[in-house]
């Protein structure tokens, strides 16, 4: 069928259940081993054909000017690349963003946003990519991309690139906004920063699940003590959280989060969370929506 729009589309928020910083690549990159859990909390992008082959962001983004937001490069990226296996470039697209999750808050917003763009345009344009090549194409515009094209809970290493699909348990999620927005650049270069952590393996993670133990306390952030020193309404949210449970940074910050059973335990912790912060609750997805929406 062709299509002309694709409305609601979600590009929804990841956690990094631990985050080990191993090793340093000879580009200064840093080798990382991550869990990336989908949450039912996101943003959502509507995608409008239009009659000329201009790509327009049609919502105001603060801060984030129209050529840099990663939602209109990844849509130049893949039109370049249709361009170039088609000989002519596809129709232009209006854009427009519900933003919902903070910019800088370890949530992978900007990386969700131009995956979902990828995906949508990649239907709309009936451009053909296979998934594996949609990943690589958003690959250098930031490192979580592939895993939300993946659109499966993964073990990642690398930068975030290498892949594999991992069962993580159906929870909830409390998450706190600190009110502080983290440059992932700051503290990757932070001299405080270790990087030696021994590498775990897949089996491990599972293991561990399978012994009932919850998600978010296996391994650690190692981005977090850096953070932490750095902002200290990170380090104040860990503490607060903390008392419920175990309370862990995700990505290079800023937000913080702890794992609940069920929806009601959830629900008592975020009664209680001190009205200086915004926070949360979102259900563990176990597959990227715009999968069953394609
Ligand atoms: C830390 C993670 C974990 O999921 O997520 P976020 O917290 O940003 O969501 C990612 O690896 C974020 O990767 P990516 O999205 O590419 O990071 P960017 O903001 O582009 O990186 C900014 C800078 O951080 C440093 N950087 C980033 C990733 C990495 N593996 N090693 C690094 O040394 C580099 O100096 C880079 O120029
Ligand atoms: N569509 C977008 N949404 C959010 N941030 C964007 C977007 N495009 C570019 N950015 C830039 O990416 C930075 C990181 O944002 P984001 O991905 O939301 O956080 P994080 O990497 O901490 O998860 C922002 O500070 C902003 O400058």
């Amino acid at each position: 069928m062709t299509l002309t729009t694709l409305n609601n589309c979600p590009a929804p928020a990841k956690l990094n259940l631990f985050l080990h910083v191993n090793g340093r690549r000879a580009d200064g990159y840093h080798l990382l081993q991550t869990v990336f859990q989908l949450l039912d909390h996101g943003d959502t992008l509507h995608f409008a054909l239009r009659d000329d082959t201009a790509i327009v962001r049609v919502t105001a983004l603060a801060g984030v000017p129209e050529e840099q937001d990663l939602i209109i490069r990844a849509a130049t990226l893949l039109q370049a690349e249709v361009l170039r296996r088609k000989g002519a470039l596809p129709r232009g697209v209006d854009i427009a963003i519900d933003k919902v999750l903070p910019m800088g808050g370890g949530l992978g917003g900007g990386s969700s946003d131009a995956a979902t763009a990828l995906m949508a345009l990649n239907r709309l344009w009936q451009a053909g990519l296979t998934r594996e090549e949609l990943m690589a194409l958003g690959l250098p515009l930031g490192a979580d991309i592939p895993f939300f094209i993946f659109g499966e809970n993964a073990f990642a290493e690398g930068v975030g690139e290498a892949l594999q699909p991992v069962a993580t348990p159906e929870c909830w999620y409390v998450v706190i906004e600190p009110g502080v927005q983290v440059p992932t650049a700051a503290i990757f270069c932070a001299e405080g920063l270790t990087r030696n952590t021994e590498p775990v393996t897949i089996a491990d993670f599972s293991r561990y699940l399978a012994e009932g133990n919850d998600a978010g306390g296996f391994g650690k952030n190692d981005l977090q003590q850096v953070a932490c020193s750095l902002f200290k309404p990170v380090a104040d949210a860990v503490k607060w959280l903390g008392a419920y449970g175990e309370a862990r940074m995700t990505g290079s910050g800023a937000c913080v989060f702890s794992a609940f059973g069920s929806q009601e335990e959830a629900d008592a912790v975020l009664s209680n969370v001190p009205p200086v912060w915004i926070a949360w609750k979102a259900k563990a997805l176990s597959r990227h929506p715009m999968l069953t929406m394609l």
